[in-house]
């Protein structure tokens, strides 16, 4: 391998000791501390792991963290009155609906019934539209973290030719529009995409967030670019993969994330983040 690692694990530990420092100065001063309200809604395996983690997360940095951990059978009008008074609670500056939801909810308009000001995911329409506009508030965790990400590389990201692969809501739409921010050339590439080798191997940057182990190989990487691999994919034997084959990548990558431990670290850091962020500015 000749590519240097990015190290998430240290980079989200760096995030959480800067969020902790500022919680306890706002202890010291008589100030409560932050509240996030976390709605895990059935029982899916994955999700329970990210929640507890996210919990933990809280609890290390001195954030109160409320759980809220509802059965499969909740209904659509069920979640919209929890938010509803979660959006009125004055402890609560950050509410989190784990995604994805059971089948038959509706998502979008669940995420949409959160006050923006409490959106820590940063999904919701009007900080989507803040952050297309060049004024961000509360940034999407994943993209946000995968910014940091590059920043700490050393590399240059202004010009480059940034490929994003995976155009979902949570990571690869925001991601093309926090890289516009950075001054990169974009292209997004979706299940549409004709020529995915082609679009990939032009690029100095490469963003992967489908969810599909190996549909980036190896030798598509141009010698010297920057991967960033968000794909979390849990084989039979337990073992962890990403969504690049992350060995041949590596020979050719200047910088490469390791799964575990790159973006997934980063995604919940920001979240304690977007926490602090709601709490002192944005609900003052
Ligand atoms: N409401 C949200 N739902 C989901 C989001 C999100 O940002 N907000 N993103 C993903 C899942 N996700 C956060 O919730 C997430 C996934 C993975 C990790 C992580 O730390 N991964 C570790 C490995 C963890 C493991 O052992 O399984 C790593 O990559 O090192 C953090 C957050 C979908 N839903």
């Amino acid at each position: 391998m000749s590519a240097q690692l990015i190290d998430g694990k240290a980079a989200a530990a760096a995030v959480r000791e800067t969020v902790k420092a500022r919680v306890d100065q706002r202890l010291q001063q008589g100030l409560r501390a932050p509240g996030l309200a976390v709605i895990l809604v059935g029982n899916d395996p994955a999700s329970e792991v990210y929640v507890s983690h996210k919990r933990k997360d809280c609890e290390q940095v001195g954030i109160i963290s409320k759980a809220y951990d509802l059965p499969d059978s909740t209904s659509q009008q069920q979640l919209l009155d929890l938010i509803d008074e979660l959006n009125t609670d004055n402890e609560v500056d950050g509410i989190l609906v784990q995604l994805p939801l059971p089948q038959g909810l509706d998502a979008s308009e669940i995420l949409e019934r959160i006050s923006p000001e409490k959106d820590v995911d940063g999904f919701h329409p009007f900080n989507v539209g803040r952050l297309a506009q060049r004024m961000p508030l509360l940034r999407p965790c994943t993209p946000a973290g995968i910014v940091d990400l590059l920043d700490s590389t050393g590399e240059p990201v202004r010009g480059q030719h940034a490929v994003i692969v995976g155009a979902s809501n949570i990571v690869g739409r925001p991601m093309g529009l926090e890289l516009l921010i950075k001054g990169c050339t974009v292209t997004t590439c979706h299940r549409f995409t004709k020529d995915l080798q082609h679009h990939v191997s032009q690029a100095d940057i490469v963003v992967v967030a489908v969810g599909k182990p190996g549909i980036v190989k190896g030798e598509w990487i141009k010698p010297g670019a920057v991967v960033i691999d968000v794909g979390i994919n849990r084989l039979e034997d337990g073992r962890l993969i990403g969504d690049v084959d992350f060995g041949p990548a590596a020979e050719r990558a200047s910088f490469i994330t390791p799964v575990p431990g790159g973006v997934g670290p980063m995604t919940r850091a920001k979240l304690l983040e977007n926490t602090l962020i709601s709490c002192e500015t944005l609900r003052k």
